[in-house]
């Protein structure tokens, strides 16, 4: 059988992985896949750039469309990112009749839906594993391994350069400026990383898994988001001394309400499995019915392990090939026809447990001021403890870990503790989760 034909757009981190993987695991590949894959044609902006893998035998060219528009190509590979001009250029390859594997997160969460329409138009496949969670097959467990399973919630850590921060702020007490620079350096961080350290990636891959967790629509713009640039190394110290790990999850949960779909750094018991999550890597533990909790984990970032999801898609596709597209796996898990439109809850009706830090006044009576607000709120203190003043200040930290309380309350309730004349400054709140 002839060979199947691919055609990547961008040779960065994840298109030089790609092309890595492809040529060295080339025999293991095609023993799976049944057919031989060859990489006929790449693009990148720059053709005399210094590349991490090697391009030879691969027809180079700056125009993307070149690709799109190749007849021979029977798959296009999208690893540009972003939207301009991604989105056009997988629109453009489905309507050539040509299969797309991406690892746009960006584009699947924002422009799925119109984008999996044009495929099941065209009856072609789009496959998008590396976009979340990068080379953890979750989107394969999600879609097929659990697809008996009502799924209660799941919870990830989903952007590996926040997870690698949070780290090495924890273990070592670095900067954060510094480790930013550190995994922009490694290839782990966005083009622009203030997608990542202020949580819209993060929101990007939750979009798609509650999409495919609970069958609902792709609707980014009703994640809750919250990024990691608010953390201090204070805060991490703290939320140690009391056994949490701050990491930041993304929270997706069906309640009888509707769902829940959040972004925000957490504090998690430190005996959690994933409260070991470390650097780069990623989990997602997946609540379902009949399974109980199930935990998926493994590089979220870097070269070869996104370039691992990337080749798996191409295998599958291959696999596929001559399937009826009717028979196909869903792109969503769900049929098409089956989406339902649950409500997605407002962040004001979500209830968690939280960590609260605040500046007191060393005077009789501050703490009994601020117990009695959270009383009168309904809210129950499950720890509090009160630090030293830093050298040479006269406000104490105090730390208090609160039951569950509807966000909605404790805004009301917060209020009123920094209006207070003995509470410097505004109250740090972080989210609690025992995950149990
Ligand atoms: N880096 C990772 O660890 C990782 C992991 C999972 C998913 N992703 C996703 O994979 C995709 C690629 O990420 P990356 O880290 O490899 O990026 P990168 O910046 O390293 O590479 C991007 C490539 O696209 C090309 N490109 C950029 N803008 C272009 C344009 N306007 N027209 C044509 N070509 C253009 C560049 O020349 C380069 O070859 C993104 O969607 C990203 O979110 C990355
Ligand atoms: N910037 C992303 C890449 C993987 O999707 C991250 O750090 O997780
Ligand atoms: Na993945």
């Amino acid at each position: 059988m002839k060979p199947v034909k691919i055609g990547l757009l961008g040779l960065g981190t994840v298109g030089g992985g790609t092309v890595r993987v492809l040529k060295r695991n080339a025999s293991e590949i095609t023993r799976r896949a049944g057919r031989d894959i060859q990489i006929v044609a790449a693009s990148a902006r720059s053709l005399d750039k210094a590349r991490i893998c090697d391009t030879t035998g691969i027809r180079l060219t700056a125009d993307p469309y070149e690709i799109v528009n190749d007849p021979e190509i029977d798959i296009v590979v999208e690893l540009i990112g972003g939207l301009d001009p991604a989105q056009d250029l997988v629109l453009q390859a489905l309507d050539a009749g040509k299969h797309v594997v991406t690892a746009n997160k960006m584009l699947i969460a924002l422009h799925g839906n119109e984008v999996f329409a044009k495929a099941r138009e065209k009856g072609v496949m789009v496959a998008f594993e590396a976009a979340v969670a990068g080379g953890i097959p979750i989107i394969k467990a999600l879609r097929e391994g659990l697809s008996g399973n009502t799924v209660e919630w799941l919870a990830g850590i989903i952007n590996g350069t926040c997870n690698f921060i949070l780290t090495e702020m924890w273990e070592k007490g670095r900067d954060f400026g510094e480790v930013l620079k550190e995994a922009q350096a490694l290839g782990y961080a966005e083009a622009d990383p203030t997608f990542d350290v202020e949580g819209v990636d993060a929101a990007h891959k939750l979009t798609i898994l509650a999409s495919i967790a609970f069958g609902i629509p792709l609707q980014f713009a009703k994640v809750y988001i919250e990024g990691i640039s608010g953390i201090t190394a204070l805060d991490v110290t703290y939320a140690e001394a009391l056994g949490y790990r701050i990491k930041l999850l993304g929270i997706a949960r069906r309640t009888a309400e509707g769902i829940e779909l959040r972004v925000h750094p957490t504090l998690i018991p430190a005996r959690r499995l994933i409260a070991n999550v470390n650097g780069v890597m990623n989990a997602v533990l997946v609540k379902g019915d009949a399974v109980g909790p199930t935990l998926y984990y493994g590089a979220g970032a870097g070269a070869e392990p996104t370039a691992s999801a990337v080749v798996a898609d191409i295998v599958d596709v291959v696999r596929t090939l001559t399937s009826d597209p009717d028979n196909r796996v869903p792109h969503l898990a769900f049929q098409p026809g089956a989406i339902a439109d649950i409500p997605v809850l407002p962040i004001e009706a979500v209830e968690t447990a939280y960590y609260l830090r605040l500046s007191a006044e060393d005077k009789p009576g501050v703490l009994a001021d601020v117990t009695r607000i959270l009383a009168n709120h309904n809210i129950s203190i499950e720890a509090i403890i009160q630090k030293e003043a830093p050298q040479g200040g006269s406000q104490l930290p105090v730390i208090l870990l609160i039951h569950k309380v509807r966000e909605r309350e404790l805004n009301e309730a917060v209020a009123r503790i920094e209006a207070l004349p003995t509470i410097g400054g505004s109250v740090k709140r972080i989210r609690l989760e025992t995950l149990g």
